[in-house]
């Protein structure tokens, strides 16, 4: 079973608009909205891959129907704690003009202490030997930024895969736990070793991506947008993948599809190369439409995704 973790999840609204103006009152042209946070991303993705998937995490008792009724609509499996409060709404502006996005995050309702006991409860109580577990995004108001490590060490306890996806402290205290995978993009790697953010060469790269798993992590697959992606494993192969070609409709939730390509790859035992297609198809996919990619689309791509090894 593949598990995915949510503590802080979302309703993304995409605002289109041809421009605006600080301090100015503007008009929009479009606007959508789709339930997000990284975790429920993957596992939609693994969902619409038909792979086996639940996705658990942390819901507000007020808007929960939005969510519990898409998750109805598409199948898929979920285990959600109710807390008290709404499920924040991130907003993800598209100048349509500038073909640029701005992304306004809110940080979330607050989490009581007895919502995270159930929450770890479930997870001692379910996970079983070779399970998958993908913890993704930022922690809500309330949680300690130990988390991520505590997850870890019960999924490693049950003798579970743990793949982790998330930034700055977060990251720093779940590598303690030695997760499996982690997926970064250069400002998050940034953040982790608190450099400044800026072009590194591959040199310099390779040395930043050693600092990471001195901290912990196994094996990074480091994201680079529309420039593809690079894997670092823990026998240090290094493979190069690129990218699928399409014209960009909506990137948010490239790098949780990425993560739910490569899983879904794990999962069938493919080989590190079929995985890594995967990942990069998933991403482009859903970098190709408004919400994520679908199965068709995926496999679609996954031919024409190109693995090197360096
Ligand atoms: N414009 C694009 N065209 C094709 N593939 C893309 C594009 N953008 C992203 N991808 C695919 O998705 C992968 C992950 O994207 P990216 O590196 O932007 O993740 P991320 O930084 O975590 O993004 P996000 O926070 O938006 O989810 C890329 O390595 C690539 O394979
Ligand atoms: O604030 P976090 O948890 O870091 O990120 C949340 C988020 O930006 O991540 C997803 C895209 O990756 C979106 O669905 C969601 O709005």
């Amino acid at each position: 079973m593949i598990y995915t973790i949510t503590l802080n999840p979302a309703l993304d609204h995409t605002i289109e608009t041809n421009g605006f103006n600080l301090n100015e009152t503007n008009y929009y042209q479009r606007d959508y909205k789709k339930i997000g946070g990284k975790g429920i991303n993957t596992a939609i993705i693994l969902n619409n891959l038909n792979a086996n998937v639940i996705s658990v995490g942390i819901l507000g008792e007020e808007n929960k129907h939005i969510f519990i009724e898409e998750f109805n609509k598409i199948g898929l499996s979920n285990h959600f704690i109710l807390n008290k409060g709404v499920t924040r709404t991130n907003f993800k502006i598209k100048n349509l003009a500038k073909k640029s996005e701005t992304e306004l995050n809110g940080v979330g309702s607050e989490v009581s202490k007895h919502t995270i006991h159930q929450l770890l409860e479930f997870l001692e109580k379910k996970i079983q030997p070779a399970d998958i577990v993908i913890a993704s995004g930022s922690l809500p108001i309330g949680i300690n930024n130990n988390i991520y490590n505590e997850i870890g060490n019960i999924v490693n306890d049950k003798k579970g895969m743990f793949i982790l996806d998330t930034s700055k402290e977060n990251m720093v205290n779940g590598l303690k736990a030695k997760p499996f995978l982690i997926k970064p993009n250069i400002e998050e790697i940034c953040e982790i070793l608190n450099v400044k953010f800026k072009e590194y060469s591959f040199d310099e790269i390779q040395k930043m991506i050693q600092q990471l798993k001195d901290m912990g992590a196994r094996n990074v697959l480091f994201s680079m947008g529309s420039k593809g992606s690079y894997y670092f494993s823990e026998n240090n192969e290094i493979f190069h993948t690129g990218i699928a070609a399409g014209k960009l409709v909506n990137s948010v939730g490239s790098g949780d599809s990425m993560i739910g390509g490569f899983t879904y790859g794990l999962s069938l035992n493919l080989t590190i190369e079929e995985s890594l297609q995967y990942a990069s198809a998933a991403g482009g996919a859903t970098a190709f439409s408004e919400g994520l990619g679908s199965k068709d689309e995926i496999e679609k791509l996954f031919k024409t995704i190109q693995v090197k090894r360096i």
